[in-house]
């Protein structure tokens, strides 16, 4: 089974842009999981430009589903981590200043700080997945590194799914299946949406997780939050859909 974890970073977006705290980020975390959400995701960026540590801290008393927590692993990051100590911990090499998450790790050049971190969260109890791009050299070397899963960067796959899914989806099915025969758990996300998340599912049913917030979302904009949460976890436990004309 594929389970999605939504991630509520731009609900912090918008409670962020006018102070206080209407949408409550907990109250929608606590929805979400009501309405079918199998984790939550969140991914505090060292300028709290949306999710805050305080929001982390508040959160995790009332996720009774999986708590994903993404960043890049900083001394505050690491310190929150064992604070927390959350279900899984996906470690994103974002600088501070990107506008979002725009690339995986090169996980040969960080392999001594990884493999360090990975262990750290490990003696913890936490899950650990590493953000990856679908080279096969990086998947391969997180593997050594120890990490439980990797989670494939979707961003090019989304890119270019509209104009030929067939060559989109190729190099992440060849990427996840290196990752399965090495014993890895593979997770996904970013840019994922309801056109092109059920042909992911589909070509890659052995997925463990993908993690959905912006498109997610802005779709609950207009269908409502738990209408949009059905409509993606349909995604993942349907056949292909016929192309759209
Ligand atoms: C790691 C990744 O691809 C996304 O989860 C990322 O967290 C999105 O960050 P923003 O919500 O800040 O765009
Ligand atoms: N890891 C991907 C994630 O949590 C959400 O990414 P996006 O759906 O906001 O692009």
């Amino acid at each position: 089974m594929t389970k999605l974890s939504v991630n509520i970073n731009k609900v912090a977006t918008l409670r962020n842009s006018r102070g206080g705290n209407i949408p409550d980020v907990v109250q929608v975390a606590i929805d979400c999981q009501l309405f079918g959400a199998d984790g939550i995701t969140v991914h505090p960026r060292p300028d709290e430009r949306h999710i805050r540590y305080a929001d982390v801290i508040d959160l995790q008393p009332r996720i009774n589903t999986e708590f994903n927590i993404e960043g890049n692993p900083s001394p505050e990051f690491i310190s929150l981590i064992k604070r927390i100590r959350p279900t899984q911990v996906t470690l994103v090499p974002d600088a501070h200043d990107v506008l979002t998450s725009d690339t995986g790790w090169d996980t040969v050049e960080h392999k001594d700080f990884l493999t360090d971190v990975v262990n750290e969260f490990q003696s913890m109890g936490v899950r650990t997945s590493i953000f990856v791009d679908t080279n096969l050299e990086m998947i391969k070397m997180a593997s050594k590194i120890g990490a439980d899963r990797i989670e494939l960067f979707t961003g090019p796959y989304a890119m270019e799914y509209k104009s030929n899914r067939e060559k989109a989806i190729a190099p992440y099915i060849e990427a996840a299946t290196m990752a399965k025969k090495l014993g890895l758990g593979v997770n996904a996300g970013h840019d994922l949406n309801l056109e092109n998340l059920n042909y992911l599912y589909v070509n890659i049913p052995w997925l463990k997780e993908v993690s959905i917030g912006h498109s997610l979302i802005s779709d609950a904009l207009y269908m409502g939050l738990e209408k949009t949460i059905k409509a993606y976890k349909n995604c993942l436990n349907r056949p292909l859909d016929s192309p759209k004309p």
